[in-house]
């Protein structure tokens, strides 16, 4: 079991010690290959991507998903399925047109100045499919492109041996949303950053991924905009008590996702981290997922350390997921900075914000929270400042903006203003 103590401002080089081991070089160099074959082969080597990685013999015909599969997908989905995403779907809705930015205008001086929001024209969303099918992602990723007002939205996602998820399609057909790309991991971010034949380049790629498609949108990133990088999930639990073992649980529920997965205990008395230890890999043990649950359950972190400490931790770490479980969270959260999203008492565990609370699903992880956030109707909006003149507001600040310009020695930028006096 990886267990640290952490007793003195001093013992906290351990941790950092600890999260420097994080190195995935190989597949950082596997992702540099697979974007740079798609720059310079595009739709070539998209295919024998496909074909590697998905046992999917891809070609310009069948990557997009067609009418008939879509018919055909639609037909499997039951009542109770469409129940349950429509339920969420509404709950991602409000909460994403609540917190929907807006342009504004403010008067100063008698110039009008303001901030106009514009959103992305074209969108790419990956929607995982590798270990797991993640339909709630669609719902995660469309409804924040759709609120913002997105023109264009594109999906990919992993189609092994051809297969997509029914209720995907279902979701994506809710929205009108007829791009739907049979392709995943870093060949798919590298279609959307930089086009081929059959994928479009789009403006903005958002949506979460495994260890190889978090790479390919840290490598594109300033080639298109990305949300974050949303790889492998986290989550850390802080509690003060174990009376009910409820953290044993949240650690499995995100270990069961990917290999790659870390969870995280923070207590402050070593009863309290054997017992959620204990707890823990006796059900990693016997978890259905167990092959993927015994490898990430290998890198769980125990940490034993004191109320004052804690949120120095939590801060270093920067989970994608904290979940506090304690005697007054409120007043503890003046104490730490960053973390994706903050799940707050007992009853908040992570699966309800994972699937039907309303905030976004889609967060950054390997400490990217430290200026990250989490996905939102902004991931797909722009700001443009708005700055409109009067004659009489000009001749106000115009004396101060000639002054500055001759402090620059920039010359003709005051004369611009003087011709206008
Ligand atoms: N951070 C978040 O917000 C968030 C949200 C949901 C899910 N997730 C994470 O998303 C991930 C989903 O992972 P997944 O694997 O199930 O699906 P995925 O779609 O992310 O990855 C599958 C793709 O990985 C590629 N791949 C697999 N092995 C490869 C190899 N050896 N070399 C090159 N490419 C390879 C393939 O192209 C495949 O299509 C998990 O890590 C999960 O924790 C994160
Ligand atoms: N926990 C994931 C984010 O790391 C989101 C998710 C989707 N489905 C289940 N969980
Ligand atoms: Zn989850």
């Amino acid at each position: 079991m990886n267990y640290l103590e952490i007793k003195t401002h001093n013992d906290l080089d351990k941790l950092k010690l600890y999260l420097a081991k994080n190195q995935y070089d190989e597949q950082e160099n596997t992702v540099r290959k697979i974007i740079k074959d798609i720059r310079e082969k595009k739709d070539e080597a998209l295919f024998e991507y496909c074909h590697k990685f998905d046992n999917f013999k891809a070609n310009k015909d069948n990557i997009n998903v067609s009418n008939t599969e879509f018919e055909q997908a639609l037909s499997q989905v039951t009542l109770e399925q469409k129940e349950t995403i429509l339920y969420a779907k509404e709950k991602i809705e409000n909460f994403h047109r609540a917190f929907l930015p807006k342009s504004c205008i403010i008067e100063q001086n008698g110039a009008i100045l303001g901030t106009r929001v514009t959103s992305v024209k074209k969108a790419g969303l990956y929607i995982p499919g590798g270990k797991a099918f993640y339909p709630s992602t669609a719902l995660m990723t469309i409804i924040p492109a759709y609120v913002a007002g997105v023109d264009e939205i594109y999906i990919c996602t992993p189609a092994q041996n051809s297969y997509i998820n029914p209720l995907l399609l279902y979701i994506a057909k809710l929205y009108n949303i007829e791009n739907v790309f049979k392709v995943g991991g870093a060949q798919a971010i590298a279609a959307l950053a930089y086009g081929t034949q059959s994928i479009p380049k789009v403006d903005v790629i958002a949506g979460p991924g495994n260890i190889y498609v978090a790479f390919a949108k840290k490598l594109v990133y300033g080639d298109v905009g990305i949300d974050s990088v949303a790889g492998p999930s986290e989550v850390m639990v802080v509690s003060d008590n174990c009376e009910k073992l409820y953290a044993a649980y949240d650690l499995l529920s995100q270990a069961e996702h990917d290999a790659n997965a870390k969870v995280y205990y923070v207590g402050f008395n070593k009863e309290c981290i054997n017992k959620i230890s204990d707890k823990f890999f006796e059900l990693a043990k016997t978890a259905k997922r167990s092959e993927i649950t015994l490898k990430s359950s290998q890198n769980a972190l125990f940490i034993q350390t004191t109320r004052e400490l804690a949120g120095q931790i939590i801060d270093e770490i920067a989970p994608e997921h904290l979940e506090l479980q304690l005697n007054d969270p409120y007043s503890f959260m003046n104490s730490f900075k960053n973390a994706g999203a903050i799940f707050i008492g007992e009853y908040s565990c992570e699966t309800l914000g994972d699937y039907v609370a309303g905030p976004n699903h889609t967060l950054p992880t390997s400490q990217t929270a430290r200026f990250s956030s989490v996905l939102s109707t902004e991931t797909f909006l722009k700001k443009s400042s708005i700055i409109h003149y009067t004659h009489k507001a000009l001749q106000q600040d115009a004396p101060y903006a000639i002054k500055f310009a001759e402090y620059e020695g920039l010359f003709a930028h005051a004369e611009a203003l003087k011709v206008r006096l």
